[in-house]
């Protein structure tokens, strides 16, 4: 392709000019491209490691060549690095252009970007540094603009029609016409991608979040693949089965693998047949698997697909909001022991998540509002706004007919993104996805796995919130925001007081444990998790107290 980008998208790090240029892209008909990109596969390197091992001017001058050839050669969306307007040149570059600067304010700035350590700017008190960052930058990227659109609280579609609406484009075919009129009753389906990884050693993939997704199924098993398990609960029978009838149709060997519901699927019993049916289909480690399903499905797809031949490749289908926001989200599969949730298991993330929203139209209520509780922590530990969004209708935020219903998907899947991207491996930062499962987990065993996970979830980042006001790191409006939001929406917050010994018994298996030390994730205040070491077991049974009824 040659000539000038119909859109160049400028802004800051985290303001989603990917995302937005993807989605520019497919209104517009064209192609997209994106200038770190570029840079990361020239050199083979991520940005991170340039910034460490020629820093900053070094990057900057390869981002100048970069814009420049992309400027050349590009005649699609263009999405800029967020320092590239920095360079005066790159700006002169820029002069000619038709540019659009996605703009947001500076504490959804460092809410959206605080977390991810693997920014190379951002690594040290990133609050200070994204102040500082935007105070300087923000008359350039303004110098450059022929657009401005703010982002902040809208989702990338409303972003992306902003930007149409600003530049006054028309959407086009992929072919350069305008669309063919569309007949009346047709449904155009909105789709978010985001994506994962890439930074941490582990391949990239994407999270697609929309409707009527399947059709993308095929093009993410390829076509290495000559057998396809479709792993999933009995509760969902019909769509594995239709899901097998059409991968068959698509030409490949499918099996359907049905497996208990809920936790009983997640067990070392369960794990071993699956094992035994792929076995006996001959599958090789170019095949791949799919697991439909709950977090409960998905956990047991991925962890057989991470042990199955030592790692073949696996798409996980989540049907459950708690899938689509955590379970199926980020590479942690597992089974639970005797002894314990989760206790064995393996990193090993999927090569694609396509989150079809209408798999939660026949979801039980009650399994719904678990699912709550994991985009309520992802609210407190890092995007306030979704809380915001809840409270504003908690009845409406129990269904999926509620009006926010895809943005508290997405919102959540974003914060679990920006975290396993930069610590898949749970070496540190990604701890504080555990937020309130200490305890959750604890009560989980307790009752057998009987319990809905966010259910107990709920309880537990309850007290996690005491236990956080009770060591003087969390604000009173904080911790009894969680009691609120929790209960408006029909998630628990108690538990059995007597059973306080049997829960510090369990606690000790917690993978964050180290020896004997138990350890937490509280809030220093809202969206700033942090790790609570070896709290004195007086304050942890004070914090319980509060609790336990
Ligand atoms: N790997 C991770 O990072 C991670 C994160 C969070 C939770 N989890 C795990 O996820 C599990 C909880 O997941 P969950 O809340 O999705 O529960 P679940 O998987 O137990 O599903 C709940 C019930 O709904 C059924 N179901 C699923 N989709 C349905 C649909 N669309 N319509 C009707 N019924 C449907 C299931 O068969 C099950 O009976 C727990 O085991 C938890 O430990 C894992
Ligand atoms: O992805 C993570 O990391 C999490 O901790 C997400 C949790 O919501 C999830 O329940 C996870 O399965 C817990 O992992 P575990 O390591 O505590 O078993």
């Amino acid at each position: 392709m040659s000539g000038a980008p119909l859109v160049v998208l400028v802004g800051p790090m985290g303001v989603g000019k990917s995302t937005v240029g993807q989605l520019l892209a497919e209104r517009l008909g064209v192609g997209h491209r994106d200038t770190d990109e570029d840079i990361v596969t020239a050199q083979g390197r991520t940005i991170a490691d340039i910034f460490v091992d020629d820093g900053e001017p070094v990057f900057r001058e390869l981002e100048k060549d970069a814009v420049r050839t992309a400027l050349a050669e590009h005649d699609g969306v263009l999405a800029l690095g967020g320092g590239a307007v920095l360079d005066a040149d790159t700006r002169a570059l820029l002069a000619a252009q038709r540019v659009v600067y996605l703009s947001m304010d500076v504490e959804e700035a460092v809410r959206r970007t605080g977390l991810n350590a693997a920014r190379p700017l951002l690594a040290v008190n990133p609050r200070k540094q994204w102040r500082e960052l935007m105070e300087a930058r923000r008359h350039l990227y303004e110098e450059v603009a022929t657009a401005v659109v703010a982002t902040d609280g809208r989702t990338p579609e409303e972003v992306t029609q902003a930007a149409l609406d600003a530049l006054e484009l028309k959407t086009v075919s992929p072919g350069g016409q305008p669309p063919d009129p569309r007949p009346e009753d047709a449904v155009v389906h909105d789709v978010t991608r985001i994506r994962i990884g890439g930074t941490a050693g582990s391949d990239p993939y994407e999270v697609l979040v929309g409707r009527q997704l399947l059709g993308e199924l095929g093009a993410l098993i390829g076509a290495k693949a000559k057998r396809v398990a479709v792993i999933h609960p009995e509760a969902l029978a019909e769509t594995g089965d239709a899901l097998r009838a059409d991968l068959a149709e698509q030409g490949y060997e499918a099996v359907a693998i049905q497996v208990p519901n809920a936790e009983e699927a997640k067990t070392a019993e369960v794990a071993a047949y699956c094992w035994k049916a792929l076995g006996q289909s001959g599958f090789t480690r170019t095949d791949v698997i799919v697991g439909v399903g709950g977090g409960a499905s998905t956990d047991l797809a991925g962890f057989v697909a991470a042990t199955w031949l030592r790692g073949v490749r696996w798409i996980a289908v989540p049907t459950t909001v708690l899938a689509m926001v955590d379970a199926a989200v980020g590479g942690k599969t597992g089974i639970n022991t005797a002894e314990g949730k989760n206790l064995v298991g393996s990193f090993h993330p999927p090569a694609g998540v396509l989150c079809d929203l209408a798999a939660l139209d026949s979801l039980p209520v009650n399994d719904y509002v678990s699912g709550l509780a994991e985009v309520i922590k992802a609210g407190f530990i890092a995007d306030p706004a979704i809380l915001d969004l809840i409270e504003s209708d908690p009845q409406a935020a129990r269904t999926p007919a509620g009006p926010h219903t895809a943005e508290l998907i997405v919102r959540s899947i974003k914060v679990k993104a920006e975290v396993v991207s930069s610590d898949l491996k749970e070496a540190g930062l990604r701890e504080i996805l555990n937020y309130g499962h200490t305890l959750g987990h604890a009560i989980e065993k307790n009752e057998r796995y009987k319990w809905r996970h966010g259910a107990a979830v709920s309880v537990g980042m309850h007290f996690a919130a005491e236990l956080g006001r009770l060591a003087g790191r969390l604000d009173d409006a904080t911790a009894d925001r969680h009691r609120s939001i929790l209960e408006s929406v029909g998630l628990p917050l108690h538990y059995r007081h007597d059973q306080w010994p049997k829960l510090v018994e369990n606690m000790k298996v917690d993978k964050k444990s180290r020896g004997d030390m138990l350890r937490f994730i509280v809030l220093d205040g809202l969206a700033k998790p942090t790790v609570l070491e070896g709290p004195d077991p007086a304050v942890l049974l004070a914090a319980y107290g509060e609790v336990g009824e």
